[in-house]
């Protein structure tokens, strides 16, 4: 599968953006806290919107998509100037639309057999989502001595809290999640608290 782009945090961001105006200074509230990578999710009408604003004004940041449940959303992301995709899950017309637009995908999994036909798609990274309801810390054990090669991110019940519990495992290079992005303090425009989050995530992924 198309390999994702070089970013420095162990931390995703997964924003749902209502107001397109409070991306760029979102982004640029995140970088200032150490976070260079960011997934937009397709949520609401607001985020592709977003994801081509911060491409083009915020060159510091990897801006991603995240929420592409249909093939079409690959060409929108691509096009918006998004240089990678998530999903919550994977279906061969996903995997086909990703190999298609060239954009690399981090598809969502939750049991063994969707692992093994992520692997068959060619994925060495994915998703574990929700990680919470998939087994959280003890699902990854198992699954990484079962999926000696398979990466995850875990996300989805994932807090400041046990972060570093989850990037301590072996398999586990990056977890994501949306505390980092309180719609309250996003709606505030409060952009020192966001960096003030995303420095404290940082310092606990070391
Ligand atoms: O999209 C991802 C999940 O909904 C994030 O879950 P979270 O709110 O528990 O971080
Ligand atoms: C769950 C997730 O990461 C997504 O909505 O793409």
């Amino acid at each position: 599968m198309n390999a994702l782009p070089a970013f420095k945090t162990k931390v995703m961001p997964v924003v749902v953006i209502d107001d397109a105006e409070a991306a760029v200074p979102l982004a640029e509230a995140l970088l200032a806290g150490g976070i260079d990578a960011i997934e937009i999710t397709l949520r609401t009408p607001a985020g592709i919107i977003a994801i081509e604003r911060v491409a083009k004004a915020v060159p510091g940041m990897v801006v991603g998509a995240g929420t592409l449940t249909r093939p079409e959303h690959f060409r929108h992301v691509r096009d918006a100037g998004g240089v990678f995709a998530v999903s919550p899950g994977l279906t061969p017309a996903l995997a086909q639309a990703a190999r298609f637009t060239g954009l690399p995908l981090i598809p969502g999994t939750q049991t063994a057999s969707e692992i093994i036909a992520a692997m068959e798609e060619g994925f060495g990274f994915v998703k574990l989502f929700p990680a919470n309801l998939a087994g959280g810390i003890t699902a990854l054990k198992a699954y990484g001595s079962v999926f000696g090669e398979m990466k995850f991110c875990p996300t989805g019940g994932v807090t400041a809290e046990t972060l570093a519990d989850y990037l301590a495992l072996p398999n586990v290079p990056i977890v994501g999640g949306t505390w980092l992005t309180p719609p309250a303090l996003v709606k505030a425009g409060d952009w020192a608290a966001i960096t003030a989050l995303a420095a404290a995530a940082t310092k606990a992924a070391g």
